[in-house]
């Protein structure tokens, strides 16, 4: 049997490992990547050093990313600390200090328990979200994104995927004031987006906003390629154009039509994995023949601009004439009709860990900006006193949240598979790695016809009397 994969961003190659996992050594499994192996996580170089322009933090706890790390031989770079601030546009809002006890006692007088509250809820998730590892581990499988969610936290995780944050959050206690001014900044850095997503991306967001982060040393793209060569895949440089059902009286199998630079070509596949966004035409992918057709995926992408610049931040805009007494290594932003960035921040290169040491904020140092728009003249004049270069790359990010209350489908055929449904409930590397281990083993289940191992109910109780 032959078995491909469309995508080579952490959710195809993960797919690509667990697939090999799965159906054994003897098969072939051929990717097909249209741009650079990663995708969505990616470096740019500065002065000599490469800086993450994409995905760029891991949550401790999650554990496939960790695997994967573990696997390949790679090593952790941790996330270096740094004290942020809030800016509204016209002054700091809300600073850390040097002092953790001070820190908590600000938040407790100026929003009461809600930091608590919050804290509470997003533990919570995390550990409701984590028996996924488990359900996986025991080879369960499920057909749809909602099953998923539904198999980790019941009725309130679906409930997740349908109501705000902000309306989740008041509902938990949280004050208005504490939404308004901290959780608007936190989804402001990690999505670009506001606090009326859905509540189960905004709590993965909060969770991105924890002090247990890490990386990959070299980068977090060496994983996508260390995947690969795990998984003995075949990786084929080459955009697919179309995919179109091809019957013969016993076998069902999809034509797949690409292009290289230089050459055309197509080949017969039993299984197929679409691993890359299909909405806005994004990954432009055309299915023939399929009776009923494939549905279009309604919703938009977000865009989301990282610029890398290296230069000397003008501290002045953010209320600190001297530099050598701004503090902050990240400014987050609040909601302003004239601000222009999301977020403002020192980088740390790919390479260097431990031994980092953040530049004395009057030296030039590598910042990244994240922005709706691509920084104008003026945008950056305003933000840096002077800058000896600008690297822009303008993502097609996440899903525009709220853009469509679909979450789409999983199986698109009876042996053809969708992976980024699942960015609809939350966009992460882990999300993409959570959906590329249920995605193998419901194509081998599928394969197979083992439906007792699909979209069980009561797996805790299940997986606690399995002998
Ligand atoms: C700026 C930014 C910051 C982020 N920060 C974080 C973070 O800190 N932590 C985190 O966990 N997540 C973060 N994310 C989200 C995370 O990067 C993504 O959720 C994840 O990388 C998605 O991986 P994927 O494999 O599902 O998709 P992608 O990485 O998009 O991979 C899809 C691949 O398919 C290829 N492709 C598309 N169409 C075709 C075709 N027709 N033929 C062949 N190949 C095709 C594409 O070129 C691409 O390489 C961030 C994303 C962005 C953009
Ligand atoms: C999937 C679970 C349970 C946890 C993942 C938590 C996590 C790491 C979320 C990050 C989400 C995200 C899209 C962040 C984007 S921007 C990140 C950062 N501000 C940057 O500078 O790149």
């Amino acid at each position: 049997m032959s078995l491909t994969v469309i995508g080579s961003g952490v959710g195809g190659t993960a797919t690509a490992h667990f697939l090999r996992q799965h159906f054994g050594p003897d098969l072939q499994i051929d990717v097909f990547e249209k741009g650079s192996v990663g995708g969505r996580l990616a470096t740019v170089t500065v002065n000599n050093q490469d800086y993450e322009s994409g995905g760029s933090v891991i949550h401790s706890l999650n554990l496939h990313m960790q695997d994967f790390v573990k696997q390949i031989g790679l090593k952790y770079r941790r996330n270096v600390a740094g004290k942020t601030a809030v800016f509204n546009g016209k002054q700091i809002i809300l600073e850390e200090t040097d002092w953790y006890l001070l820190d908590l006692f600000r938040l407790w007088w100026r929003y009461g328990f809600s930091f608590i509250r919050l804290q509470m809820w997003v533990e919570e998730t995390m550990e409701k979200f984590m028996r996924i590892y488990k359900y996986q581990a025991h080879g369960y499988a499920f057909s749809s994104v909602e099953q998923l969610l539904h198999s980790l936290g019941g009725g309130t995780f679906i409930n997740m995927t349908r109501h705000t944050l902000s309306e989740s959050l008041l509902e938990l206690g949280v004050s208005q004031r504490f939404i308004d001014e901290v959780i608007a900044a936190v989804m402001r850095a990690n999505y670009g987006q506001s606090v009326s997503v859905p509540a189960f991306v905004g709590a993965v967001s909060l969770a991105g906003a924890q002090t247990n982060l890490w990386a990959v040393e070299g980068g977090n793209k060496l994983v996508c390629s260390g995947l690969l060569t795990l998984a003995k895949a075949n990786l084929i440089q080459a955009k697919v154009t179309t995919v179109s059902l091809h019957k013969t009286a016993d076998t069902i199998q999809y034509k797949l039509d690409f292009e290289a630079p230089k050459e055309r070509g197509s080949e017969l596949y039993d299984i197929v994995i679409v691993a890359a966004p299909l909405q806005n035409g994004m990954a432009n992918i055309t299915f023939e023949n399929f009776d009923p057709p494939i549905p279009e995926m309604s919703g938009s992408y977000h865009h989301t601009v990282a610029s890398i610049v290296h230069g000397y931040l003008n501290s002045t805009y953010f209320g600190f004439p001297d530099p050598k007494l701004f503090p902050f290594a990240s400014i987050c932003t609040v909601v302003d009709d004239d601000l222009f960035f999301n977020t403002v921040g020192n980088v740390c290169p790919v390479n260097v860990s431990t031994e980092f040491k953040r530049k004395q904020p009057q030296d030039a140092a590598v910042w990244k900006v994240f922005s709706q728009q691509p920084l104008e003249k003026k945008d950056l004049k305003t933000l840096f006193k002077s800058y000896y270069s600008v690297q822009v790359t303008d993502w097609q990010a996440y899903p525009e949240y709220g853009s469509t209350d679909k979450i789409p489908p999983i199986i698109l055929h009876d042996n053809m598979y969708y992976l980024n449904g699942i960015e609809w409930a939350a966009s992460a590397m882990e999300m993409s790695s959570v959906a590329a281990k249920n995605l193998a083993l419901l194509a081998y289940h599928r394969w197979n016809q083992q439906t007792d191992m699909i979209d069980q109910k009561e797996l805790m109780h299940k997986i606690k009397t399995e002998l």
